[in-house]
């Protein structure tokens, strides 16, 4: 792709690099987290945030806890590291890329053939970035593939951010709109901005401006009336866990985004790779969803924008039935009903 977007975690000069999404677009603040306890913080309060990149961040983030270990022996070392792992899972439960992040990577520690710890720390690190570089693959992947349901559309629609910020690079459902940029066909988007955090706003807004996609901020109301007025052909979205039958939670707002795409006979496409699957869950009811500080909804920024003491409820994911999605667009290939069977002959 001819336009590079920046990476926005990286393994720079000794130490983690990353952009602190809670800063744009006002700022690009880089922050380097040196130790486990930085790098959970940073995933809790959204600094890395995208359910690909938290995976990136959770497994960086193993690293940091064990480089300075003294583990005498590889027991205790693998000790550590669960322990580890633990209390990152522990940072947010909803997208599955971070509990596949760091099973993938005790595993590779387990499977190792040398009982060296300071060997033991390296391969803890290569699994890290190989996770990372493989991230960045698969999206130009999605892209490629995506490009072929999108390239008739002249505008589509996406809720939150699934860009290349919340990846190693290119995104999920951002990537097949830079794929196709990249061959000449520049598509528009309406990007949602997203309530409460507004990662449409501040972080979908932000990147495709950069790329120079032409990009139309809206309010997550107006999503039906840009639908209605015929404005949008496709609604493309990410996922943060996508079960054996299809079902796929996202960002809060999601769910509605399909409804009305069916209202209005627009196809909803999810792009995910397959590390984002979670084939022990048999539907969507089973998926933690993670629920938020309420000040994110009662407050915009610092200032109050609801009475004090109000009943809150702050989900900040939901589930969209399988019925719903068009099209699952991965890494490996285009995924359509009957999800059931096709997930579980493709992923
Ligand atoms: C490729 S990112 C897919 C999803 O993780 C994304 O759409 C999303 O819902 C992110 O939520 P966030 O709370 O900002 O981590």
């Amino acid at each position: 792709m001819p336009y590079e977007p920046i990476a926005p975690i990286t393994w720079k000069d000794g130490q983690v690099e990353m952009i602190d999404q809670t800063r744009l677009p006002g700022e690009l603040v880089i922050i380097h987290p040196r130790t486990v306890e930085e790098m959970w913080d940073a995933i809790k309060k959204l600094k890395v945030r995208g359910a690909p990149a938290i995976g990136i961040a959770a497994a960086l983030g193993l690293y940091l806890a064990i480089k300075n270990s003294r583990a005498g022996d590889r027991a205790e070392f693998e000790a550590e590291l669960k322990q580890a792992a633990a209390y990152l899972a522990s940072s947010r439960p909803t997208a599955v890329n971070l509990f596949w992040a760091l099973k993938r990577v005790q595993q590779a520690v387990a499977a190792a053939t040398t009982d060296d710890v300071s060997s033991l720390k390296e391969l803890v690190l290569k699994e890290a970035l190989a996770i990372r570089d493989e991230d960045e693959a698969m999206c130009r992947a999605i892209g490629e593939n995506g490009a072929s349901l999108l390239q008739d559309a002249e505008a589509v629609l996406t809720h939150c951010n699934a860009g290349t910020l919340a990846t190693a690079r290119y995104g999920t459902a951002l990537a097949p709109i830079y794929y196709l940029a990249s061959r000449g066909k520049v598509l528009k988007v309406f990007a949602d901005e997203t309530r409460p955090l507004l990662q449409g706003a501040r972080l979908t807004a932000w990147e495709l401006h950069q790329a120079g996609i032409p990009v139309t901020l809206i309010t997550d109301n107006m999503a039906a009336t840009v639908m209605a007025r015929g404005w949008v052909q496709a609604v493309i979205v990410g996922a943060d866990r996508i079960t054996a039958n299809g079902d796929v939670a996202n960002k809060i707002g999601t769910y509605g985004v399909a409804i009305l795409a069916r209202e209005h006979g627009i196809p909803f496409y999810v792009a995910a790779p397959a590390s984002t699957f979670d084939l022990s869950l048999s539907s969507g009811d089973q998926i933690p969803i993670e629920e938020r500080d309420p000040a994110e909804v009662s407050h915009f920024g610092l200032r109050p924008t609801a009475p004090e003491g109000i009943n809150i409820f702050n989900p900040a994911f939901d589930v969209t039935p399988h019925r719903y999605v068009t099209a699952i667009i991965t890494e490996r290939g285009i995924i359509r009903p009957p999800y059931k069977q096709n997930i579980a002959r493709i992923i």
